[in-house]
């Protein structure tokens, strides 16, 4: 650098910062993912890679994340938000060409061991999908065919004739769920009519509604508002914001707008598959740390 024999204490200072910047990236990197909040994490996530066969995706990520709030996973495409999230309730173990290494504790509990029982871990860390997937079904049946599925709810021929029906439980259920998921004034007086008849705004809160009925404590959502207009984009956000107050909420967007508004804290993946800064979503859009960062949000790359 021409300038470093400036004498100019200020110019000194700047010029030493841009040097440690060049020179110790990786060291700043581990500050920058620093995250400290109150309270204990919902997910304690350390030194995670994954490879989809030959293909590192994820390089040892390590970040906390907090309960009852929303964090936001941005990035551009390819930098591996998508695989991340799929590593909270392990539904990369569904990919053949996928292996993981590190360590995802839920609540303290490390999921990534022998024993651990993924339909109970993932009834507790649900998960809502970008194009809203609604089953075939009638709207009442969509929000019912989990806790049926998970035994919590006995309906037709057999529970009836054994006394076990619970057709009361599930009214209640479906009501409470789409009132939840800001559904119900919408389709309360057609609950038995097929979903796939809903707008795609609709749609998409339903299937809100239908992980909210298994009664999880984690909502993961991946671009859950990608396939939608404005109008139903924003229904999604304010809800989401609502849902935070009593589940954590972990939400991958391209949308750094969107990630503004609704989330508490935002992750940072850069491509590579590295997490390059976490903190307070106003901070990481505010002032960031990392130049890399502040040219990705300020849309100079990505
Ligand atoms: N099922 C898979 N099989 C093989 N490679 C995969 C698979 N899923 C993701 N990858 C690869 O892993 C890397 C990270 O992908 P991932 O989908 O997690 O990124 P992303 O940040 O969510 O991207 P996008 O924003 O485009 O959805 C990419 O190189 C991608 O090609």
């Amino acid at each position: 650098m021409s300038n470093m024999t400036q004498t100019n204490p200020e110019t000194e200072e700047a010029n030493e910062q841009m040097t440690v910047v060049g020179e110790s990236d990786e060291e700043l990197r581990e500050e920058w993912i620093q995250y400290e909040f109150e309270g204990e994490p919902k997910f304690s996530v350390r030194d995670l890679n994954v490879w989809y066969g030959d293909d590192h995706a994820l390089h040892d990520i390590s970040m906390d994340i907090p309960e009852k709030s929303v964090t936001a996973l941005i990035g551009p495409s390819g930098c591996g938000k998508s695989t991340f999230l799929r590593c909270l309730n392990r539904m990369n173990d569904r990919i053949k060409s996928a292996r993981v290494d590190g360590s995802v504790k839920f609540e303290n509990q490390e999921i990534y061991q022998d024993g651990t029982d993924l339909v109970e871990l993932r009834k507790r860390v649900g998960q809502v999908f970008q194009s809203p997937n609604p089953f075939p079904k009638s709207i009442r049946k969509n929000i019912s065919y989990g806790p049926r599925k998970h035994g919590d709810i006995n309906t037709g021929l057999l529970a009836r004739l054994t006394g076990r029906d619970d057709s009361d439980r599930e009214d209640e259920l479906v009501e409470r769920s789409l009132k939840q998921a800001a559904l119900w004034d919408e389709v309360s007086d057609r609950l038995g009519d097929n979903a796939t008849g809903l707008s795609g705004g609709q749609q998409q809160r339903l299937c809100i509604a239908r992980a909210l009925a298994t009664d999880p404590e984690v909502i993961l959502m991946d671009e859950p508002a990608s396939a939608l207009d404005p109008v139903a984009t924003s229904k999604i956000e304010d809800l989401i914001v609502d849902l935070a107050e009593d589940y954590t909420v972990v939400v991958v967007t391209h949308n750094m707008q969107q990630a503004a508004r609704i989330s508490d804290q935002t992750a940072v993946f850069l491509t590579g598959g590295y997490l390059v800064e976490y903190d307070d979503t106003d901070k990481i859009f505010e002032n960031p740390e990392s130049q890399r960062v502040e040219d990705y949000i300020t849309g100079k790359f990505g």
